[in-house]
Protein backbone atom coordinates (compact mmCIF):
# COMPACT_ATOMS: atom_id res chain seq x y z
CA UNK A 1 0.00 0.00 0.00
CA UNK A 2 1.20 3.80 -0.66
CA UNK A 3 2.06 6.05 2.18
CA UNK A 4 -0.10 8.60 -0.02
CA UNK A 5 -2.36 8.20 -2.46
CA UNK A 6 -4.01 11.57 -4.51
CA UNK A 7 -6.97 11.10 -6.84
CA UNK A 8 -7.85 13.70 -9.32
CA UNK A 9 -7.27 15.97 -6.63
CA UNK A 10 -8.04 19.52 -7.62
CA UNK A 11 -8.21 23.02 -5.83
CA UNK A 12 -9.99 26.22 -7.43
CA UNK A 13 -9.36 29.59 -6.58
CA UNK A 14 -12.03 31.28 -7.61
CA UNK A 15 -12.06 30.93 -11.24
CA UNK A 16 -8.85 29.88 -11.18
CA UNK A 17 -7.85 26.11 -11.23
CA UNK A 18 -4.48 25.63 -9.24
CA UNK A 19 -4.02 22.10 -8.96
CA UNK A 20 -5.88 20.54 -11.96
CA UNK A 21 -6.68 16.88 -11.40
CA UNK A 22 -3.50 15.09 -9.53
CA UNK A 23 -2.96 11.52 -9.34
CA UNK A 24 0.33 10.16 -7.27
CA UNK A 25 1.29 7.60 -5.58
CA UNK A 26 3.76 8.15 -2.86
CA UNK A 27 5.49 4.96 -1.85
CA UNK A 28 6.49 3.85 1.67
CA UNK A 29 9.83 4.78 2.23
CA UNK A 30 10.58 7.16 -0.68
CA UNK A 31 11.82 10.27 -0.66
CA UNK A 32 9.74 12.15 -3.12
CA UNK A 33 10.52 15.79 -4.61
CA UNK A 34 7.99 17.80 -6.25
CA UNK A 35 9.52 20.51 -8.48
CA UNK A 36 8.09 22.64 -10.74
CA UNK A 37 8.24 26.48 -12.40
CA UNK A 38 7.15 29.63 -10.00
CA UNK A 39 3.49 29.62 -9.32
CA UNK A 40 3.34 25.45 -10.80
CA UNK A 41 0.98 24.67 -7.59
CA UNK A 42 3.54 23.30 -5.46
CA UNK A 43 2.79 24.76 -2.18
CA UNK A 44 -0.97 24.62 -2.78
CA UNK A 45 -0.49 20.97 -3.55
CA UNK A 46 1.30 20.63 -0.19
CA UNK A 47 -0.88 22.81 1.81
CA UNK A 48 -3.42 20.62 0.46
CA UNK A 49 -2.09 17.59 1.84
CA UNK A 50 -1.61 18.88 5.14
CA UNK A 51 -5.02 20.02 5.53
CA UNK A 52 -3.75 23.82 5.13
CA UNK A 53 -6.29 24.00 2.62
CA UNK A 54 -9.16 22.66 2.11
CA UNK A 55 -9.53 20.79 -1.67
CA UNK A 56 -11.94 21.35 -3.71
CA UNK A 57 -12.35 18.21 -5.51
CA UNK A 58 -10.85 14.66 -5.21
CA UNK A 59 -9.04 12.56 -3.00
CA UNK A 60 -6.30 12.10 -0.34
CA UNK A 61 -5.25 8.72 1.19
CA UNK A 62 -2.61 7.92 3.54
CA UNK A 63 -1.90 4.29 4.69
CA UNK A 64 -5.35 3.77 2.69
CA UNK A 65 -7.51 6.04 4.80
CA UNK A 66 -9.13 8.81 3.21
CA UNK A 67 -7.54 12.73 5.28
CA UNK A 68 -9.29 15.31 2.39
CA UNK A 69 -11.65 17.17 4.63
CA UNK A 70 -9.87 16.73 7.97
CA UNK A 71 -8.47 19.18 10.04
CA UNK A 72 -4.03 19.69 10.18
CA UNK A 73 -4.43 18.61 13.65
CA UNK A 74 -5.69 15.58 12.97
CA UNK A 75 -4.28 14.76 9.46
CA UNK A 76 -0.70 15.05 12.06
CA UNK A 77 -2.32 13.04 14.37
CA UNK A 78 -2.87 10.40 11.84
CA UNK A 79 0.91 10.91 10.96
CA UNK A 80 1.39 13.21 8.47
CA UNK A 81 3.61 16.09 9.34
CA UNK A 82 5.04 19.24 7.30
CA UNK A 83 7.50 21.86 8.02
CA UNK A 84 6.79 24.71 6.71
CA UNK A 85 8.89 27.24 4.46
CA UNK A 86 8.39 30.48 6.78
CA UNK A 87 10.28 30.06 9.90
CA UNK A 88 7.29 27.87 12.01
CA UNK A 89 9.03 28.23 15.74
CA UNK A 90 7.50 29.83 18.73
CA UNK A 91 10.79 32.51 19.32
CA UNK A 92 10.94 32.59 22.81
CA UNK A 93 11.19 29.61 23.60
CA UNK A 94 14.62 27.43 23.89
CA UNK A 95 15.71 25.04 21.40
CA UNK A 96 14.18 22.47 23.99
CA UNK A 97 11.43 23.65 24.63
CA UNK A 98 10.03 24.02 21.15
CA UNK A 99 10.60 20.13 20.67
CA UNK A 100 8.66 19.66 24.10
CA UNK A 101 6.08 21.27 22.77
CA UNK A 102 6.05 19.63 19.27
CA UNK A 103 6.65 16.21 21.38
CA UNK A 104 3.55 16.94 22.88
CA UNK A 105 1.37 16.91 19.76
CA UNK A 106 2.02 13.32 19.49
CA UNK A 107 -0.97 10.75 19.85
CA UNK A 108 -3.08 14.50 19.88
CA UNK A 109 -2.15 15.35 23.56
CA UNK A 110 -2.58 18.51 21.99
CA UNK A 111 -1.41 21.81 24.26
CA UNK A 112 -3.66 21.43 27.41
CA UNK A 113 -2.31 22.29 30.97
CA UNK A 114 -2.75 19.45 32.67
CA UNK A 115 -0.48 16.38 31.84
CA UNK A 116 -0.06 12.74 33.45
CA UNK A 117 3.88 12.80 34.75
CA UNK A 118 4.70 10.12 32.31
CA UNK A 119 3.27 11.28 29.16
CA UNK A 120 5.85 14.43 29.97
CA UNK A 121 8.77 12.13 30.66
CA UNK A 122 8.11 10.76 26.90
CA UNK A 123 8.46 14.19 25.79
CA UNK A 124 11.20 15.05 27.62
CA UNK A 125 13.12 11.97 26.27
CA UNK A 126 11.92 12.32 22.81
CA UNK A 127 13.01 16.01 22.90
CA UNK A 128 16.46 14.70 24.09
CA UNK A 129 16.51 12.30 21.28
CA UNK A 130 15.67 14.84 18.61
CA UNK A 131 17.97 17.50 19.75
CA UNK A 132 21.04 15.12 19.35
CA UNK A 133 19.32 14.24 16.00
CA UNK A 134 19.57 17.88 14.44
CA UNK A 135 22.75 18.52 16.13
CA UNK A 136 21.84 21.49 18.22
CA UNK A 137 22.68 20.01 21.57
CA UNK A 138 25.17 22.80 22.34
CA UNK A 139 22.43 25.60 21.45
CA UNK A 140 19.70 23.80 23.75
CA UNK A 141 19.05 26.66 26.04
CA UNK A 142 19.09 29.62 23.75
CA UNK A 143 16.20 31.25 22.81
CA UNK A 144 14.73 29.83 19.02
CA UNK A 145 14.58 33.18 17.80
CA UNK A 146 18.31 33.96 18.80
CA UNK A 147 19.57 31.18 16.76
CA UNK A 148 21.16 31.61 13.24
CA UNK A 149 18.99 30.86 10.13
CA UNK A 150 20.34 27.35 9.30
CA UNK A 151 20.26 26.26 13.19
CA UNK A 152 16.00 27.72 12.96
CA UNK A 153 15.32 25.42 10.06
CA UNK A 154 17.43 22.11 11.40
CA UNK A 155 14.95 23.51 14.43
CA UNK A 156 11.90 23.05 12.21
CA UNK A 157 12.83 19.85 10.80
CA UNK A 158 13.21 18.47 14.48
CA UNK A 159 9.83 19.81 15.07
CA UNK A 160 8.17 17.97 12.40
CA UNK A 161 9.85 14.42 13.26
CA UNK A 162 9.30 15.05 16.84
CA UNK A 163 5.75 13.97 16.86
CA UNK A 164 6.26 10.29 15.30
CA UNK A 165 5.27 11.11 12.19
CA UNK A 166 5.63 8.60 9.22
CA UNK A 167 4.78 10.83 6.82
CA UNK A 168 6.95 14.05 6.55
CA UNK A 169 6.38 17.04 4.42
CA UNK A 170 9.25 19.76 4.18
CA UNK A 171 9.01 22.50 2.28
CA UNK A 172 11.89 23.73 0.39
CA UNK A 173 14.28 22.77 3.69
CA UNK A 174 17.41 24.60 2.39
CA UNK A 175 16.08 27.87 1.07
CA UNK A 176 18.49 30.66 1.68
CA UNK A 177 21.29 28.43 2.68
CA UNK A 178 24.90 29.00 1.83
CA UNK A 179 26.83 25.93 0.15
CA UNK A 180 28.41 24.26 3.70
CA UNK A 181 24.53 24.95 5.06
CA UNK A 182 23.05 23.07 2.54
CA UNK A 183 25.50 20.14 2.45
CA UNK A 184 24.80 19.80 6.38
CA UNK A 185 20.89 20.06 5.79
CA UNK A 186 21.00 17.49 3.09
CA UNK A 187 22.61 15.30 5.90
CA UNK A 188 20.35 15.94 8.43
CA UNK A 189 17.64 15.26 5.80
CA UNK A 190 19.04 12.04 4.79
CA UNK A 191 18.79 10.83 8.39
CA UNK A 192 15.14 11.94 8.91
CA UNK A 193 14.06 10.02 5.86
CA UNK A 194 15.39 6.38 7.70
CA UNK A 195 11.90 4.80 8.47
CA UNK A 196 10.00 7.50 7.17
CA UNK A 197 8.32 8.69 3.50
CA UNK A 198 9.54 12.21 3.04
CA UNK A 199 8.38 14.67 0.58
CA UNK A 200 10.09 17.72 -0.41
CA UNK A 201 9.58 20.87 -2.18
CA UNK A 202 12.70 22.24 -3.47
CA UNK A 203 14.20 24.79 -6.02
CA UNK A 204 17.79 23.98 -5.65
CA UNK A 205 18.07 21.07 -8.28
CA UNK A 206 21.25 19.84 -6.69
CA UNK A 207 19.62 19.01 -3.53
CA UNK A 208 16.85 16.97 -5.27
CA UNK A 209 18.93 15.69 -7.57
CA UNK A 210 20.62 14.09 -4.67
CA UNK A 211 18.05 13.70 -2.40
CA UNK A 212 15.11 12.06 -4.36
CA UNK A 213 14.04 8.39 -4.70
CA UNK A 214 11.30 9.77 -7.20
CA UNK A 215 10.65 12.79 -8.87
CA UNK A 216 7.39 14.56 -9.57
CA UNK A 217 6.88 17.57 -11.99
CA UNK A 218 4.15 20.00 -11.87
CA UNK A 219 3.44 22.28 -13.98
CA UNK A 220 0.20 24.83 -14.49
CA UNK A 221 -1.45 22.34 -11.61
CA UNK A 222 -1.00 19.23 -13.14
CA UNK A 223 1.59 16.52 -12.80
CA UNK A 224 3.21 16.24 -16.18
CA UNK A 225 6.02 13.45 -15.14
CA UNK A 226 7.16 11.42 -12.33
CA UNK A 227 10.16 9.18 -12.25
CA UNK A 228 13.43 8.44 -10.66
CA UNK A 229 16.13 11.74 -11.31
CA UNK A 230 17.83 9.72 -14.16
CA UNK A 231 14.08 9.25 -15.80
CA UNK A 232 13.33 13.01 -15.35
CA UNK A 233 16.49 14.58 -16.41
CA UNK A 234 16.29 12.70 -19.70
CA UNK A 235 12.43 13.71 -20.00
CA UNK A 236 11.57 15.53 -23.15
CA UNK A 237 8.25 17.38 -20.84
CA UNK A 238 10.33 18.35 -18.31
CA UNK A 239 12.95 19.67 -20.58
CA UNK A 240 10.25 21.92 -22.05
CA UNK A 241 8.97 22.91 -19.32
CA UNK A 242 11.51 24.19 -17.85
CA UNK A 243 13.11 26.06 -21.02
CA UNK A 244 9.94 27.12 -21.43
CA UNK A 245 10.02 28.68 -17.97
CA UNK A 246 13.92 29.99 -19.23
CA UNK A 247 12.37 31.45 -22.28
CA UNK A 248 9.49 33.45 -21.06
N1 LIG B 1 -4.67 31.81 -1.32
C1 LIG B 1 -4.62 32.00 -2.63
N2 LIG B 1 -5.60 32.70 -3.28
C2 LIG B 1 -5.57 32.86 -4.61
N3 LIG B 1 -4.61 32.38 -5.41
C3 LIG B 1 -3.61 31.69 -4.85
C4 LIG B 1 -3.55 31.46 -3.44
N4 LIG B 1 -2.44 30.73 -3.16
C5 LIG B 1 -1.83 30.52 -4.35
N5 LIG B 1 -2.53 31.09 -5.35
C6 LIG B 1 -2.18 31.06 -6.78
O1 LIG B 1 -2.00 29.70 -7.12
C7 LIG B 1 -0.94 29.57 -8.07
C8 LIG B 1 0.07 28.56 -7.56
O2 LIG B 1 0.74 29.11 -6.43
P1 LIG B 1 1.75 28.26 -5.53
O3 LIG B 1 2.28 29.19 -4.49
O4 LIG B 1 1.09 27.02 -5.08
O5 LIG B 1 2.89 27.90 -6.59
P2 LIG B 1 4.36 27.36 -6.34
O6 LIG B 1 4.60 26.33 -7.38
O7 LIG B 1 4.50 26.93 -4.93
O8 LIG B 1 5.24 28.65 -6.61
P3 LIG B 1 6.70 29.06 -6.07
O9 LIG B 1 7.65 28.07 -6.67
O10 LIG B 1 6.90 30.43 -6.64
O11 LIG B 1 6.67 29.01 -4.55
C9 LIG B 1 -0.34 30.96 -8.29
O12 LIG B 1 -0.89 31.48 -9.46
C10 LIG B 1 -0.84 31.72 -7.08
O13 LIG B 1 -1.01 33.08 -7.38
Amino acid sequence: MSALSIKNLTKNFGLAEVICGVDLEVEKGEVHAVIGPNGAGKSTFFNLLSGAFPSSGGEIRLNGERIDGLTPEKIQQRGLSRSFQVSNVFVNLSVFENLRCACFKTAGSGYVFWRPASKIKAANERAEEVLEMIGLQALRDVPAGALPYASQRALEIGMTIACGAEVVILDEPTAGMSNTETAQAISLIRQVAQGRTLMIVEHDMGVVFELADRISVLVYGKIVATGTPEEIRNDPRVKEAYLGEEAA
